[in-house]
């Protein structure tokens, strides 16, 4: 059996026995590597300032080694920071109005997929099967193919793709199509995405969409499909049952006081769309007085990318719009939000999950959004939640018995949460089933094996060289 070598920017080293279990995708990629025995290669999150990095940090647990890499602070602002977070991430977010296009930062961008190539080539074995993930690291097929890497090589896209107009305006998006190009598997999360990549292809002449889900283009043929990403539903489920009873779970049910609890988790991004949300609930508020001190909005929000301007900006938008509203709504007695900025360990966020009667997941984009799945998951079987969700998140595809909102929709979303508040328990139940069977069929370990059987099937060419 061939090993598989994982790419990505992050890489989760699994943590001290004790500590919280890691995220979904982070167990299922260890299952995969423990099963094939491989290697996990990306960015350790640290820099090495102005010197150039040491060696990999190599670290074995059994049969998966990790390779970790520092990257000097220039690379961190160039390719991180930069181009990753400030163009690309905008882009495909939709958000043209915030790309910070620089042409050295798209060179940090390139140099540094090429740094992590010429780092990972030498650990490569001959029928080696690569998995590169995200947005970070586009271009690393095309470096490794150059440096005459013949591997199979797959890629998945963690975040959306936007249709041609919107990508067509990032100067430099024929080198990165030409990346992709590169790859014998290019995963999208959702149909609608797939067939962005497809459309743009066709529109700007450069490729066309085959038979059996292939592109060609740039003289390769290649194939695209859409697998959308998973959580570990039943273990989770589980989590969160378990959680109810944990000591801090029942703190923060006693601190809500018999108000229904409506939850909200992000990281503390545009693209999350918390500043509507916060909107929607004062409208809700406002529209439904009897709910004045009947209801506690708590929003989960951990500081993100703080090094980039939009985000720092962000956070003193938020914070001072959640400080507005408690002001406006509050009482002596009655904070409306809570609002928390830093991270949750898992225990307690599926245990918060389990107890609030409204998930509120309403992203302007989002590629798929984790956080939907999770709340699906921790719900009480005989006493289910609503899940209000944006129709912009990758998760709505699947997700179809949640409220499906538009978030810029202030008042329609404010009428979700009115109804989902309201709903009878029948609704609720029939609702909850149809979107847990979906979740336990469709888990992160059907994902992961969709994917890499896609990425392993024969009809995948082998690269000319
Ligand atoms: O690594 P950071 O810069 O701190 O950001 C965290 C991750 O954010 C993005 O998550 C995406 O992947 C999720 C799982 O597929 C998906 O549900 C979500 O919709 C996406 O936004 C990013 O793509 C990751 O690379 C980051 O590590
Ligand atoms: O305080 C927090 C907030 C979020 N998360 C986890 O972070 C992930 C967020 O993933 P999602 O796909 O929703 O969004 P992303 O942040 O990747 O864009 C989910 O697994 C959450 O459970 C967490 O562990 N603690």
């Amino acid at each position: 059996m061939s090993r598989l070598v994982i790419v990505s920017n992050r890489v989760s080293v699994p943590e001290k026995a004790g500590a919280a279990p890691a995220g979904g995708l982070a167990v299922a990629l260890q299952a995969a590597l423990e099963e094939h025995g491989g290697i996990w290669m990306g960015w350790s999150g640290k820099s090495s300032g102005a010197k150039a990095p040491g060696p990999l940090d190599m670290r074995n647990h059994g049969k998966i080694t990790y390779a970790l890499t520092d990257l000097t602070k220039t690379d961190v602002e160039e390719y991180y920071h930069g181009f990753a977070n400030r163009v690309l991430w905008p882009i495909c977010h939709y958000r043209l109005d915030l790309a910070e296009y620089g042409r050295k930062e798209m060179a940090g961008y390139f140099r540094v997929n090429r740094f992590f190539a010429e780092r990972l080539a030498p650990l490569l074995k001959e029928d080696d099967i690569i998995w590169v993930h995200d947005y970070h690291l586009i271009p690393l097929a095309s470096e490794l193919r150059q440096m005459g890497v013949k591997n199979k090589i797959g890629f998945f896209l963690h975040i959306p793709w936007p249709p041609a107009d919107v990508l067509f305006a990032m100067p430099v998006h024929e080198q990165i199509m030409r990346g992709l190009s590169q790859y014998d598997l290019v995963g999208f999360q959702t149909d609608f995405d797939l067939d962005n990549f497809g459309g743009g292809l066709v529109r700007e002449g450069i490729g066309e969409r085959l038979e059996g889900g292939k592109f060609s283009t740039y003289g390769r043929t290649f194939k695209g499909g859409a697998y959308s990403i998973a959580i570990e539903t039943q273990p989770f489920a589980e989590f969160a049952r378990k959680a109810a009873s944990n000591s801090m779970v029942r703190k923060a049910r006693q601190s809500v006081e018999g108000r229904d609890l409506i939850i909200g988790v992000d990281r503390l991004d545009y693209s999350k769309g918390i500043t509507q949300r916060i909107d929607a609930f004062e409208t809700f508020v406002t529209l439904n007085p009897n709910y004045q001190n009947k209801v506690t909005y708590l929003q989960i929000t951990p500081k993100s990318r703080s090094e980039v301007p939009e985000y720092e900006q962000m956070q003193r938008t938020v914070a001072e719009q959640a400080g507005r509203v408690n002001g406006a709504l509050g009482t002596v007695d009655w904070v409306p939000i809570r609002y928390v900025n830093r991270s949750i360990a898992r225990p307690l966020l599926a245990g918060l999950y389990r107890l609030a009667k409204i998930g509120l997941v309403t992203p302007l984009r989002d590629g798929m959004n984790l956080v939907a799945k999770e709340y699906v998951a921790a719900q009480d079987p005989d006493d289910p939640g609503v899940l209000v969700l944006s129709r912009f998140a990758g998760a709505a595809r699947e997700l179809t018995g949640a409220l499906l909102v538009n978030p810029y929709d202030i008042e329609g979303t404010a009428h979700a949460i009115a109804r989902g508040l309201t709903m009878s328990l029948d609704e609720r139940k029939q609702r909850w089933e149809k979107m847990m069977d979906h979740l336990v069929k469709y888990d992160i370990n059907r994902w992961c094996e969709d994917f890499l059987k896609d990425l392993t099937a024969e009809d995948v060419e082998e690269t000319a060289g």
